[in-house]
C-alpha cells in the first residue's frame, strides 16, 4: 500500500479488551477519531475466558456448597451437582457463544472504525492490520493484554493441557484435575470443579497458595480448600509431565505424582508484546512489561494500558489506566496514576480481599509495621454464620503516619467488606478516626473494628 493510501486518524488503539474499549470510548466522546484493533473479540479476556464466566462458575459451585450446608441449618437437602446450567448460562448470557458483534456495534456505535486483525506497528504512529496501514495523529494505544505462561517442565508440550480458556469453556467436569499453580485461576477454578465433583490436585511452588497475599490467608485457604477435597501440594514443582493411561501425569521434585483426567496451567500469564513491532519505540518485545511513566506514556506518542503494563492484571486497574491514559492524550491535566490502594479480589469461598501493602511487603519498604489481625468466626456476625464462616480481616498500619498502608478482608462476602478498608487506604484515614467511627452490628464489616483492637495491643 502506497503513502497516499494510508488512512490518517487521531488515534490507533491496539486490542479492545476492557482497557482498550475504555480508552478508545473515552477518546470519541471527546470526539477524536478512534481506529480500535482486535485480532481476537472485543471485550478481551475479560467478558469471554476470564473474570464473568470465571464468576458464573464461582457462583454456582458456591450454591452447590451452601446447599450441601442445608443440613446443619435448616433440614435436609440432597445435592446433584451438574456444570450444565453455568454451561449454559456462559454461553447463552456471558459470551454469546463467543460471538462479539454487540460489542463492535457498540464500539461503532460511538464512531469508531473498526478493525479486525492483528495489529503491526510498523514506524512510530503507523500501524499495518493486513494490507491496510493507519496513520496516527495523536498517538497509539498498546492494550494487547496478557496471555498463559507455560512452564518449561519437560513434556508438558506433549500432552494436551488446558488454560483458563478451556476450562472456563468446559461443558462436563472432568473426573480428576491437575491444576499448576495456586494463585488467583488455579484456586477458584480449582475449588468450583472441585465442588462439582471432580477429585482436584494443586501444584503449588510456593510454601503457601496465594503468595503474594498475607500468609494467615494462606493457611486459612489451604484448610477449606483440603475440607472442599482438594489435594494440595505446596512447596512443590513439577519436574517432568508424560501421557498417562487416563490424562496427563506430572512427576513433583519430591518423587511425587499427581494425575488426572485433564491439566489445568495457571502459573501467571505474560504480555502479549510478539510480533508488534515495539522495536520502533526502542521498547524491548521479550520485556516481561512494557514500562510507562505514570501517565502511561511508555514512549512519545505511544501510550500503554492494562495486563501489558506489568503493574497488576485486573480488569479494574485496566479500566483505570486507560482513563488516566485518555485523559493524558486528551491534554487534560490529572494527577497520574497511583497504586497505594490498589484493590484485589480472589474469589474463593471464602473470598480474599486485598489493598495496598501485605505486612511483608510493607516490611520490605521500611515501614514501621503495626498488625491486627480478627478472625470472623470469632466476631458475632461469624458465630451466627456458622458453616462456611472462615475468614479474617488483617490490618496493616504505619506507625510513624498513624495510618493504613494495607489491609486483608478474608471471608463471606470478603470482597465487600474490603471496600471500607479501600477507602481508608486510599484516603489516608487515621487509625484513630477508624476506631471512633460506628460499626452496624451485626455485620462481617465490624470485623475491621476487632482488627483496630488488635492493632493497638500490637502497638
Ligand atoms: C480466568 C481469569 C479470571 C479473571 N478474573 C478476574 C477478576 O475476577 N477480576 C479482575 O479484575 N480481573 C480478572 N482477570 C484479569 C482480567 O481478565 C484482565 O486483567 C483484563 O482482561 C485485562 O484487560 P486488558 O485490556 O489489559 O487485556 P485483555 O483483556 O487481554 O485484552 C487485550 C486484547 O488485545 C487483543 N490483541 C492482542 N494482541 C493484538 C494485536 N497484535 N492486534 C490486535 N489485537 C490484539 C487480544 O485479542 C485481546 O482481546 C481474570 C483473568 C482470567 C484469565
Ligand atoms: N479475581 C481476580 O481478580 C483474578 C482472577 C483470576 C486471575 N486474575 C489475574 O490473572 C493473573 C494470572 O493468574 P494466575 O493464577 O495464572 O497467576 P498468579 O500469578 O496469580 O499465580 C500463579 C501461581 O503459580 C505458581 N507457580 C509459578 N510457577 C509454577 C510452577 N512451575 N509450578 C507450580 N506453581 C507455579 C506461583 O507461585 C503462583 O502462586 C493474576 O495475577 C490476576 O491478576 C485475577
Amino acid at each position: 500500500m502506497t503513502e497516499h493510501e494510508t488512512q490518517h486518524t487521531d488515534v490507533v488503539v491496539i486490542g479492545l479488551g476492557p482497557g482498550g474499549e475504555t480508552a478508545a470510548s473515552r477518546l470519541l466522546e471527546a470526539g477524536l477519531g478512534v481506529v480500535g484493533i482486535e485480532r481476537e473479540l472485543v471485550g478481551g479476556e475479560c467478558p469471554y475466558w476470564g473474570c464473568v464466566p470465571s464468576k458464573m462458575i464461582v457462583r454456582a459451585a458456591g450454591t452447590v456448597s451452601e446447599a450441601r450446608r442445608v443440613d446443619q441449618l435448616a433440614g435436609s437437602a440432597t445435592v446433584r451437582p451438574d456444570v450444565a446450567p453455568v454451561a449454559r448460562r456462559i454461553r447463552a448470557e456471558a459470551t454469546d457463544g463467543w460471538d462479539d458483534t454487540i460489542a463492535v456495534e457498540r464500539f461503532e456505535k460511538l464512531g469508531g472504525q473498526f478493525v479486525r486483525g492483528s495489529a503491526r506497528i510498523e514506524a512510530p504512529g503507523r500501524v499495518r492490520v493486513g494490507d491496510q496501514v493507519f496513520a496516527a495523529g495523536r498517538g497509539v494505544v498498546l492494550a494487547t493484554g496478557s496471555r498463559p505462561a507455560t512452564p518449561p517442565i519437560p513434556g508438558l508440550d506433549t500432552v494436551a493441557s488446558w488454560t483458563n480458556r478451556e476450562a472456563i469453556a468446559a461443558e462436563v467436569v472432568p473426573p480428576s484435575l491437575v491444576v499448576l499453580g495456586g494463585g488467583a485461576i488455579g484456586l477458584e477454578l480449582a475449588q468450583a470443579f472441585a465442588r462439582f465433583g471432580s477429585s482436584v490436585t494443586v501444584v503449588e511452588a510456593a510454601e503457601h497458595v496465594l503468595p503474594a497475599e498475607e500468609p494467615e490467608v494462606g493457611d486459612l485457604l489451604a484448610e477449606v480448600l483440603r475440607a472442599d477435597g482438594v489435594d494440595l501440594r505446596l512447596g512443590r514443582r513439577a519436574v517432568r509431565v508424560t501421557d498417562g493411561a487416563d490424562g496427563p501425569v506430572v512427576d513433583l521434585d519430591d518423587g511425587s505424582r499427581a494425575d488426572g483426567t485433564r491439566l489445568l496451567v495457571a502459573v501467571g500469564r505474560r504480555p502479549a508484546l510478539d510480533g508488534l513491532g515495539l522495536e520502533h519505540y526502542d521498547i524491548d518485545p521479550r520485556g516481561r512489561a512494557v514500562p510507562v511513566d505514570e501517565q502511561l506514556r511508555a514512549a512519545d506518542g505511544l501510550w500503554a494500558i492494562g495486563d501489558v503494563t506489568g503493574v497488576g492484571a485486573f480488569t479494574h486497574l485496566a479500566v483505570y489506566q486507560a482513563e488516566v491514559a485518555a485523559a493524558d492524550i486528551l491534554a487534560r491535566p490529572g494527577t497520574g496514576a497511583d497504586y497505594a490502594a490498589l484493590a484485589r479480589v480472589t474469589f474463593t469461598d471464602p473470598e480474599v480481599g486485598s489493598v495496598g501493602l501485605s505486612e511483608a511487603a510493607a516490611r520490605a519498604r521500611g515501614v514501621d509495621v503495626a498488625t491486627g489481625v480478627a478472625p470472623v468466626a470469632a466476631s458475632s456476625r461469624g458465630f451466627i454464620h456458622g458453616p462456611g464462616n472462615a475468614g479474617l480481616v488483617k490490618l496493616v498500619a504505619d506507625r510513624a503516619t498513624g495510618v493504613l498502608v494495607g489491609a486483608t478482608a478474608a471471608g463471606p462476602v470478603g470482597g465487600e467488606v474490603l471496600s471500607m478498608l479501600t477507602l481508608a487506604v486510599h484516603a489516608g484515614v487515621p487509625v484513630e478516626d477508624l476506631r471512633r467511627m460506628h460499626y452496624a452490628y451485626p455485620t462481617f464489616h465490624r470485623g475491621v473494628l476487632d482488627a483496630l483492637a488488635g492493632l493497638a495491643a500490637g502497638r
